[in-house]
C-alpha cells in the first residue's frame, strides 16, 4: 500500500487539522471540482478533485484567494464528457502532482490503487476502487480518525450520482461490476457519509449514503433489474468523448504535448 503525503517530517499531531472544501461547478459538461485543504496546517496544503480545463483560472484564482497551497490535481477517472484541467494546472503550477487509478491506463505522476492514502496536511483522502462505469474509476473517501472531517465525504465520480449513477457503455464499463462496486464500496460507508458527484444534470449538490440506500432509483433494485435499467438508457454519446478521452489518457496535455 502506497501513502503519498504533503510532509517530508512526520507532521505534529498535535496540531489539529481542519478542513477547508469547496464545490465548483462547470456548467458546460456539468461537472463539479472539489477543492479541499488544511487549513490549520502552516503550509495550507490543498488538493482538487476532477477539475476542468476551462474552469482552471477560475479554480487557480480561488486557491490564491484563499492562500492555499495546491498539491495535488487529481482525477476519479478518465472523463469522457470534457478535458480534465490537471495537465493545465501543472502547466501554471510548479511542483503540483496529478493523480488517477493505476487501473485507468492514463498518464500522470502518482497511481493510486485500492487501499491507498492521498494526505495533505493531516488530512488524508482513503482510495476506493469503484470501477464499473470505466474500468478505473476511484472513489476518494475522507479519512477516518479523530482529527479527520465528520461526517465522512466521499467523492464517488461517475460510480454513484444523486439518484442515478455513471453509464457502463463503453471505457471498459459493466453493469455487474458497478453494481458491485456501489453496493461493497459505497453504500457499506456510515450513512451520513457524504456523497459528492463528479456530475449532476438535476441540480442536486450533495446527498448522502442513507439517502441513495434508501431512494437511488437504480441502485436500490436488485442486480438483473439493475442491469436490464442499464441498458436501456439510450443515451447518446458525450459530445466531446472522441476529443476528451484521448487527452485525458495524457492528463489533459495532448495539445500542449503535442506543441511542446
Ligand atoms: N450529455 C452529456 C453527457 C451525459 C453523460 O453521458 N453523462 C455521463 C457522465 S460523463 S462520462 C453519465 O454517466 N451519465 C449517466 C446518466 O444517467 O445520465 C454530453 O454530451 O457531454
Ligand atoms: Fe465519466
Amino acid at each position: 500500500m502506497d501513502s503519498y503525503s504533503t510532509t517530508t517530517t512526520s507532521s505534529s499531531s498535535s496540531s489539529s487539522s481542519k478542513l477547508l472544501f469547496r464545490q465548483l461547478f462547470e456548467k458546460e459538461s456539468s461537472t463539479y471540482t472539489y477543492l479541499l485543504a488544511d487549513v490549520n496546517h502552516p503550509d495550507k496544503p490543498a488538493l482538487l478533485i476532477d477539475p476542468v480545463d476551462k474552469t482552471v483560472d477560475r479554480d487557480l484564482n480561488v486557491i490564491k484567494e484563499l492562500g492555499l497551497k495546491l498539491v495535488y490535481a487529481m482525477n476519479t477517472h478518465v472523463h469522457a464528457d470534457h478535458v480534465t484541467g490537471t495537465g493545465l494546472i501543472k502547466s501554471k503550477v510548479p511542483g503540483v502532482k496529478s493523480i488517477i487509478s493505476k487501473a485507468s491506463g492514463s498518464k500522470a505522476d502518482l497511481h493510486v490503487e485500492h487501499g491507498d492514502k492521498v494526505s495533505f496536511g493531516d488530512l488524508f483522502l482513503e482510495v476506493r476502487a469503484t470501477p464499473g462505469h470505466t474500468l478505473g474509476c476511484v472513489t476518494y473517501v475522507s479519512g477516518e480518525g479523530p482529527d479527520q472531517p465528520q461526517p465522512r465525504m466521499a467523492f464517488t465520480g461517475d460510480a454513484l450520482l444523486i439518484r442515478g449513477c455513471g453509464r457502463t457503455d463503453f471505457q471498459g464499463g459493466s453493469s455487474s461490476q458497478l453494481y458491485k462496486s456501489v453496493h461493497s464500496q459505497i453504500f457499506t460507508l456510515p450513512k451520513d457519509t457524504l456523497i459528492y458527484p463528479a456530475h449532476d444534470y438535476k441540480g442536486f449538490t450533495v446527498s448522502t449514503v442513507g439517502e441513495e440506500i434508501q431512494y437511488n432509483p437504480r441502485l436500490t433494485k436488485d442486480e438483473e433489474t439493475f442491469k436490464s435499467i442499464m441498458e436501456n438508457l439510450n443515451l447518446s454519446y458525450p459530445k466531446m468523448i472522441d476529443i476528451a478521452v484521448p487527452a485525458n489518457l495524457v492528463c489533459g496535455m495532448q495539445d500542449l504535448a503535442s506543441k511542446a
